[in-house]
C-alpha cells in the first residue's frame, strides 16, 4: 500500500483530456536553444571551452560578470521567426519547445521581473511573440522552454542551508511564479511549459511550492501540458513520487536517450529530446565528436513513435539569429522522407507486431495501418513478418511508390516480404493493410 503524501502524483495513469490526445499524435518536434550563449558559441578569448555551449558560464574559464556582459552584443540582425517557422514547417515539424530563459537568466521575453533581458539588450524587441505568431500561422504548437535554475539571480540557491538562504529562495520562488504568469499571459497559445535545471537540493527541498506551481499554472491555463521534470514530492523524489508514480503529464527523463525496450516507458506517455551533435544544445562553433545524418535521426524518429513517444530534435541558431548549414540541410532532408512517409509517424504509435531486426513497427491510430520503417535491408532482401493472431495482410505495399510487395508464407504466422533491390538513400516504409482473419474468410467466399 502506498504512503501518504501531500504532494506526490496527483493521478493515476496518463491524461485522458483532448489536449494530451494532441500531444501524443505529435510525432515530431523541434527543440531550439537560443540566448546570449549563442554569441560565444563555446569558445572563450579566443580558445574553445569543453561542455555544453549553453554551459560556458559556469565554465571556470569564464568569469560571470564578462559573460552577463555579453548582453550589451545581443542584437541579432538576421534573426527572423518567419523563415524559422517555415523551416520547421518543412521539417514535418508539429510542435516546438523554444528557450525564454536558459541557466544563465537571460530572458528572451520583456521581462517586468529581470533587468537581464532583450530590453536591455541592443535588440530591445521581444523575441518570443513574433516567434509564437510564426509557428501558430504555420500551424506548429508552441511550448516554452524555462530553466528553473537561474544563475544570474542573486537569490538563487543550489541549497538551502541557512535562514538567510531560505529567505532569499523564498523570494526566488516568488519570481520564479511572476515570470511564468507573465510568459502564459503575453503568449496565451502557448500550448505547454518545458522545465529544466529541477535536480538541485533546493528545488528538491522545494516539493509543495513544486506541486502548488503546477496546479496554480494549469488553473491559470487549462490543459496545459508540463512533463515531469518540474515537479519534487515532499520527500525529495523527482519524476517518481515516493510511491513511484509520475509526477506530470509525462516522463521527461529521456534527453538524448532512447528506452531499450517498450516495458522501459511503463506506459507512461513520453517524447526524447535530441541534440545532432553529442551534448550541445546551444550554437557552439566546433562540433566536435559524432554529428548525426538524417537516417540516424530518422531512425531515431521511428524508433520513439514504434514505442508510443514523440521525438525532439534540437537546432541551436548562431548568435546573429541563422542557422548552420549542417542543421539547414538535415531539416530539408528529414522534410523530404516526413513528406512521403510522414502518415507512419503522424498520430502513430506501438503496433501489435513482434519487433525484427530490420527496423520499427508503427500503427496508425487514424488509417489503423501499420507501417514498417526498414533501416536494416538483409542481404537477402526478405523481410520477417510475424503476423499477430487472427490477422491477416491484406496488402503491402511501399510508401511513395504505391509498388506492391511480393509476400511468402514461410509457416506458421512467419512471412517474408520482399524489398526491391537496389540502393536506398533512406529508410524505406511498407503500409500493411490488415484484416482479421473471419473478415478473410467472408473476402474468401
Ligand atoms: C535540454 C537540456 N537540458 C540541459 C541540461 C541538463 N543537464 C543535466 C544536469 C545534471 C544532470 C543531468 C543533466 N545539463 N544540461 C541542457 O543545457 C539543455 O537545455
Amino acid at each position: 500500500d502506498s504512503i501518504p503524501l501531500r504532494h506526490g502524483a496527483h493521478r493515476i495513469g496518463n491524461r485522458t483530456d483532448s489536449d494530451m490526445a494532441h500531444w501524443r499524435d505529435y510525432g515530431l518536434g523541434q527543440f531550439i536553444h537560443w540566448g546570449l550563449y549563442a554569441i560565444p558559441g563555446g569558445f572563450w578569448h579566443g580558445q574553445p571551452v569543453n561542455g555544453a555551449a549553453e554551459w560556458i558560464r559556469s565554465s571556470k574559464k569564464v568569469d560571470p560578470k564578462e559573460y552577463d556582459a555579453l548582453i550589451s552584443q545581443f542584437n541579432p540582425v538576421k534573426y527572423d521567426p518567419v523563415a524559422w517557422a517555415l523551416m520547421a514547417k518543412n521539417m514535418g515539424t508539429k510542435y516546438v519547445t523554444f528557450t525564454t530563459k536558459h541557466h544563465d537568466g537571460f530572458c528572451l521575453w520583456p521581462s517586468k521581473y529581470s533587468d537581464f533581458t532583450i530590453m536591455q539588450s541592443p535588440w530591445k524587441k521581444d523575441i518570443i511573440k513574433p516567434f509564437v505568431e510564426a509557428y501558430n500561422k504555420q500551424g506548429i504548437d508552441v511550448y516554452l522552454y524555462f530553466s528553473i535554475m537561474d544563475w544570474h539571480n542573486p537569490d538563487w540557491r543550489y541549497e538551502l542551508k541557512t535562514k538567510s538562504d531560505s529567505v532569499a529562495f523564498d523570494r526566488f520562488k516568488e519570481f520564479t511564479k511572476n515570470q511564468l504568469t507573465e510568459l502564459l499571459t503575453l503568449y496565451p497559445t502557448t500550448k505547454g511549459l518545458w522545465f529544466d535545471g529541477t535536480w538541485d537540493k533546493s528545488w528538491k527541498a522545494s516539493g509543495a511550492f513544486s506541486d502548488e506551481l503546477e496546479q496554480y499554472l494549469k488553473k491559470l491555463r487549462p490543459g496545459l501540458v508540463i512533463g515531469s521534470r518540474l515537479r519534487a514530492d515532499e520527500k525529495g523524489n523527482r519524476h517518481l513520487d515516493a510511491n513511484g508514480r509520475l509526477m506530470g503529464d509525462y516522463h521527461q527523463v529521456w534527453e538524448r536517450k532512447i528506452p531499450e525496450t517498450i516495458a522501459e516507458v511503463k506506459g507512461y506517455d513520453w517524447e526524447c529530446v535530441m541534440t545532432v551533435p553529442e551534448n550541445q544544445w546551444g550554437y557552439n562553433a566546433r562540433w566536435s565528436g559524432h554529428v548525426k545524418s538524417s537516417s540516424e535521426i530518422i531512425e531515431m524518429l521511428a524508433n520513439c513513435v514504434s514505442k508510443g513517444g514523440n521525438f525532439v530534435l534540437n537546432f541551436g541558431p548562431k548568435g546573429d539569429g541563422s542557422f548552420r548549414e549542417e542543421e539547414i540541410r538535415l531539416a530539408k532532408e528529414i522534410g523530404n522522407w516526413m513528406a512521403v512517409n510522414g502518415e507512419a509517424i503522424y498520430a502513430a504509435g506501438q503496433s501489435d507486431f513482434r519487433k525484427e531486426d530490420w527496423g520499427y513497427y508503427t500503427k496508425s491510430k487514424t488509417s489503423g495501418k501499420t507501417y514498417m520503417v526498414v533501416f536494416n535491408t538483409p542481404v537477402t532482401n526478405m523481410l520477417k513478418v510475424n503476423i499477430p493472431k487472427n490477422q491477416k495482410i491484406a496488402s503491402q505495399k511501399l510508401l511513395g511508390s504505391k509498388q506492391v510487395l511480393p509476400l511468402e508464407h514461410i509457416e506458421g504466422r512467419m512471412h517474408y516480404i520482399r524489398l526491391p533491390g537496389g540502393v536506398r538513400q533512406q529508410p524505406a516504409v511498407i503500409e500493411l493493410q490488415l484484416i482479421s482473419d473471419d473478415q478473410k474468410k467472408e473476402l474468401d467466399v
